[in-house]
């Protein structure tokens, strides 16, 4: 079943919500892809930079999770999913894309609240890419400054992308009772140290220890 929807106004976002609950009884899980990468431009107007970027990165989780919540609960422990996409950017900041970056903040930070509220009948995780996928206008000295930050000079879709390990939803949803509140780093293509996973503070929401 497919769904069209319009984030781009709180109405349309409410709209999506009904149509889903017309559709279904309960969910499994909801994955919160949608997203815009606005960079700031002197032509651009920073006040619609800004609020396109919270409108899709952070209205639409905040409003969808809030109004389907009670479809992802009542199938057990640790049975239901809500998986944020952030960015590896909310670590380190961005220069050119300040908004956006404020924006998956937000939204990395709603991920450890929404884990608060919602556990330990749904799991909240983030996955939180590096460069993933070229678009296809990236040009050819875009896609080498690109691949030149990072440590293993690929991107998904090349030559070598079998060698590329994304971390399947999957992995986050069904395998790992015990993860919530936490995001995951896809950073292999980013020069960084070595990453361990961020997770919250003893006080994790969790009722199950990490195996
Ligand atoms: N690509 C990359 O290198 C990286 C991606 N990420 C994150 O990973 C996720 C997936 O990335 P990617 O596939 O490149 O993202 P895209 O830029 O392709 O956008 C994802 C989807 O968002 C949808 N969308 C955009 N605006 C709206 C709106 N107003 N209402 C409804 N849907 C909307 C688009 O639908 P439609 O096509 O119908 O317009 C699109 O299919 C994103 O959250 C992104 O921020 C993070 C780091 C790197
Ligand atoms: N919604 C999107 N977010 C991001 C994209 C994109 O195409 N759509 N692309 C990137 C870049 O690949 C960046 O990670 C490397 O320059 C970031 N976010």
């Amino acid at each position: 079943m497919c769904i069209q929807a319009d984030f781009s106004t709180d109405e349309g976002i409410y709209t999506f919500a009904d149509k889903v609950r017309e559709q279904c009884t309960s969910l499994r899980g909801i994955l919160h892809n949608a997203s815009g990468w606005l960079a700031e431009s002197p032509t651009a107007s920073l006040s619609h930079v800004l609020n396109a970027m919270l409108q899709i990165h952070v209205h639409a989780p905040y409003l969808l999770n809030h109004a389907l919540e009670d479809l992802l609960r009542g199938h057990g422990h640790a049975e239901g999913d809500i998986i944020h996409f952030t960015d590896y950017v909310v670590e380190r900041g961005s220069d050119k894309h300040i908004a956006y970056a404020a924006s998956k903040a937000a939204l990395d930070n709603m991920t450890r609240s929404f884990a608060r509220k919602l556990a330990p009948e749904v799991k909240v995780n983030a996955i939180a890419p590096a460069l993933v996928l070229f678009n296809e206008h990236d040009d050819e000295a875009y896609r080498q400054k690109a691949l030149n930050k990072s440590l293993m000079k690929i991107a998904a879709g090349g030559e070598r992308d079998h060698r590329s390990r994304g971390l399947h939803p999957r992995q986050l949803l069904r395998d790992r009772p015990y993860l919530c509140g936490r995001w995951r780093p896809s950073a292999g293509l980013v020069k960084t140290a070595p990453q361990e996973n961020q997770q919250p503070g003893a006080d994790s929401p969790t009722r199950h220890r990490a195996g």
